[in-house]
């Protein structure tokens, strides 16, 4: 089987893009936080009525995923926002990505079909729920595809 880096090394573009997605869920989680204090504000990724991030980011979506509140409450911890468990999934995928114990590989792998399952569901609720182009969100999809696509190469190498 021929191995193709998509940019540079498949470890780099592996850490790279682990770092981007930690950056817009970061800048994500700001706009939710900001939006909540302030109904006023717009974000630079509000373009308008159907193309607006903010509008996504408070929606009930936004935390746990939407599930979350409704299978185990509001006040459960698993219950935060999407964006924090973004963050926790690129960190953990960055940090483990430069490591090389046996198992790494299967788990990157793993978790990040995983994250590529949550990816297709919340599209699925940004496109025909919300009715919405958010492109934080949509950013976030495509990170999740690259990964997976590297963290396969890596698992397969
Ligand atoms: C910013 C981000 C996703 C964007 C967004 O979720 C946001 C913010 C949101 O509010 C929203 C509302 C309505 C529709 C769509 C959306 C989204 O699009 C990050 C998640 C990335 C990814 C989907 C995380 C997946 C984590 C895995 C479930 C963890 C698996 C591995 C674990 C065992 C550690």
């Amino acid at each position: 089987m021929i191995h193709k880096a998509l940019l540079f090394s498949n470890d780099l573009d592996h850490a790279l893009f682990c770092g981007f997605g930690i950056l817009v869920s970061v800048y994500a989680l700001y706009v939710e936080t900001r939006k909540h204090k302030d109904s006023r504000y717009r974000a630079a990724c509000d373009f308008g009525e159907n193309m607006s991030c903010s509008r996504v980011l408070t929606s009930s979506y936004s935390k746990g995923f939407g599930v979350v509140e409704i299978l185990l409450g509001k006040e459960h911890f698993l219950n935060m926002p999407n964006c924090i468990l973004g963050i926790i999934f690129y960190a953990m995928q960055l940090i483990l990505g430069m490591t090389s114990f046996a198992g790494v590989p299967a788990v990157l792998f793993l978790t990040s079909i995983i994250s590529c399952i949550g990816s297709a569901y919340l599209a699925f609720i940004l496109f025909f729920v919300l009715k919405d182009l958010c492109l934080v969100c949509i950013a976030t999809y495509v990170v999740n595809g690259v990964l997976m696509y590297l963290n396969y190469q890596i698992f397969f190498h």
